[in-house]
């Protein structure tokens, strides 16, 4: 099940000044900067009541970002919503007909499982879905 709207997802060409921008904008500061290996981005996280701003810039030509700001301006690239089961969303969406990026889910940014639907089956928006990783500390 969707459970809220985790994040908007915003492709910027330089981090720092978005950074700056956003938290002239938003009146607060980021809580978190991270960089995701896999997506070959940096991100840098803004909470805003019980919604958040993902700042992503990308740190190679093959990043998704890089190539989604040649092709389009600065703006929104995603919007990202939380599920408490990714696994059943994703085959759930399968057995609607929604293209998925992802086999399964991958490691993204801010201690969460992801996976993203192609825009082309989601009305021309690129849908990412979250969920929150729970530490597992019956080891400890
Ligand atoms: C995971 C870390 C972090 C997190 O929150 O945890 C992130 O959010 S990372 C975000 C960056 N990573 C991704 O976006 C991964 C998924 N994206 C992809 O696999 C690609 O970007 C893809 C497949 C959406 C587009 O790939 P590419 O740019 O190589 O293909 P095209 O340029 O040919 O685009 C195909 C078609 O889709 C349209 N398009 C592309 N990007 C978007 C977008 N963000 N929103 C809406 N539409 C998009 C593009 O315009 C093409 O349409 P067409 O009509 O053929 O021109
Ligand atoms: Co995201």
């Amino acid at each position: 099940m969707l459970t809220n709207l985790e994040h908007l997802g915003l492709a910027v060409p330089d981090l720092a000044a978005a950074t700056a921008l956003y938290a002239k904008l938003l009146g607060t500061e980021p809580y978190k900067t991270e960089h995701v290996a896999s997506e070959a981005v940096d991100t840098v996280f803004f909470q805003v009541g019980g919604s958040k701003i993902e700042l992503l810039a990308g740190t190679s030509p093959e990043s998704a970002i890089t190539r989604f700001l040649e092709k389009k301006p600065a703006g929104i690239h995603h919007v990202a919503f939380e599920v408490d089961d990714i696994e059943a969303e994703m085959a759930r969406l399968r057995t609607e007909g929604f293209v998925l990026l992802n086999e399964a889910p991958k490691r993204g940014a801010d201690n969460k499982l992801v996976c993203f639907v192609h825009p082309k089956s989601a009305g021309g928006v690129l849908v990412e879905l979250c969920q929150t990783i729970i530490a597992d500390l019956t080891n400890f």
